[in-house]
């Protein structure tokens, strides 16, 4: 029975997570959940799946929590309640499934206390990934990828010689606006941007996929999760998201995983690895499947991606700067202060403002990423 905790468990990834558990209750048991204010969830969530400590970031929402559940859960508030939640005892692993930069906290935290982590918060690595890589060799725990692409590069690399890999070819479903011109993503809206073609997901992250924020994220954690070269990440805009990446080796031989656009394949893989078990969700079913395609990015007119490829190669803080200015922007944009264009010129200026510094420690990057928090707001509330 693995000892699992979630972080993030009212969201997508968190929902599918317990989806996963409650199917195999034999060999899943909650221990800790967390999220932020959806409180009406997460009591529905302690019901069904009696964590000992659940926890809501969100002072007011735990207290409405507080007053009204009758249980022998217990529930904590706030950022030393999601710490505590992280770390807590009996926990093997700990999901990550919280969006955005507050996920790196806890994640730390968690691997300073010796779990493993199934790793869903991509930001973490993307600001971070240098020293959370080097604290989990330290601290002896598994990173097990559970973003669909880095599962599907970990599953091609098993049993093979890392030495000998030549590159990796990181997939995109291109977004729903494959195929536009600048001038046409000029005017586009927040309901056209959350219909993601493929996948459904929580709304940074469907927001990210269409500026191909997400796809510059995912080289980035790449580069971490599998210590390869930038020149070394292609990636490739495959509309079906049915090849979830390949890894090519030296000797031309590329290795791919195919499966079905279902986030609880790679959940449960990050489960249950180094076993499979057998899958409650639909199979990849190839008399259905159209044709698999596979494209360049057009990184001119989707500048998300360039710009992250551009922060990834100068290192230090850049990558925690442009992460931070995107958050901003994407939050502003769902609160329809900007337009979706504005997103790449507030990630562009941050950016160009930043004064990288190399080999950040921790408090370094929180440093960076508050500036880079309040430069980006600058940009459009004055
Ligand atoms: N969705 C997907 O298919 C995929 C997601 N990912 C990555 O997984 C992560 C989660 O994405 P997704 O599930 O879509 O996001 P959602 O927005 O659906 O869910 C986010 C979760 O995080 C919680 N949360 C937000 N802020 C805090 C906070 N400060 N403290 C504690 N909990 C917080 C939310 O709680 P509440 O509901 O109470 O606000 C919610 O449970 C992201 O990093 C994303 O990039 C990666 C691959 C695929
Ligand atoms: C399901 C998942 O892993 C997402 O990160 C997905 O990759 C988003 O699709 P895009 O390829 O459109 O960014
Ligand atoms: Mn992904």
């Amino acid at each position: 029975m693995k000892k699992i905790a979630i972080l993030g468990s009212t969201g997508s990834i968190g929902t599918q997570t317990l989806a996963v558990v409650a199917a195999n209750r034999d060999k899943f048991q909650i221990m800790t959940l967390a999220a932020n204010t959806n409180d009406q969830l997460l009591e529905q969530q302690i019901k069904e799946f009696e964590p000992e400590l659940a926890v809501l970031v969100d002072l007011a929402a735990a207290k409405r929590l507080q007053k009204r559940f009758v249980g022998k859960t217990k529930i904590l508030a706030g950022q030393e309640g999601l710490l505590r939640a992280a770390t807590y005892e009996a926990v093997e692993t700990v999901v990550t499934s919280m969006v955005g930069f507050a996920g790196l906290e806890p994640t730390i935290a968690a691997i300073e206390a010796g779990k493993d982590i199934a790793l869903a918060n991509k930001e973490t690595l993307v600001v971070a990934g240098e020293l959370v890589m080097k604290l989990a060799k330290e601290k002896n725990v598994s990173i097990l990828p559970v973003d669909s692409e880095h599962c599907a590069i970990f599953q091609c690399l098993q049993g093979e010689d890392r030495c000998q890999v030549h590159k990796i070819l990181l997939t995109a479903s291109g977004g729903p606006f494959r195929g536009k011109t600048r001038k046409e993503l000029a005017a586009v809206s927040i309901k056209d941007c959350l219909n993601h073609p493929t996948w459904s997901m929580g709304k940074k992250i469907s927001i990210d996929s269409a500026s191909l924020v997400n796809k510059g994220l995912e080289v980035i954690e790449a580069k971490w999760l599998y210590g390869v070269d930038y020149n070394q990440i292609q990636v490739l805009v495959h509309p079906q998201s049915i090849v979830h990446s390949m890894v090519e080796y030296i000797d031309g031989t590329v290795m791919a995983q195919l499966g079905s656009t279902d986030m609880r394949l790679p959940i449960q893989y990050a489960l249950t690895y180094p076993q499979r078990i057998d899958a409650n969700f639909p199979k990849l079913d190839f008399w259905n499947c159209k044709d698999l395609t596979f494209s360049k990015p057009d990184m001119d007119t989707f500048l998300g991606l360039k710009m992250a490829y551009e922060a990834g190669r100068i290192g230090g803080t850049m990558p925690c700067a442009f992460n931070a200015a995107n958050e901003i922007a994407v939050e502003a944009f769902l609160k329809e202060s900007i337009s979706f264009l504005q997103i790449y010129d507030i990630i562009e200026k941050t950016m160009t403002a930043h004064h990288v510094k190399m080999n950040p420690t921790l408090q370094d990057l929180y440093e960076n990423d508050s500036w880079a928090r309040s430069y980006a707001a600058n940009l459009f509330s004055k």
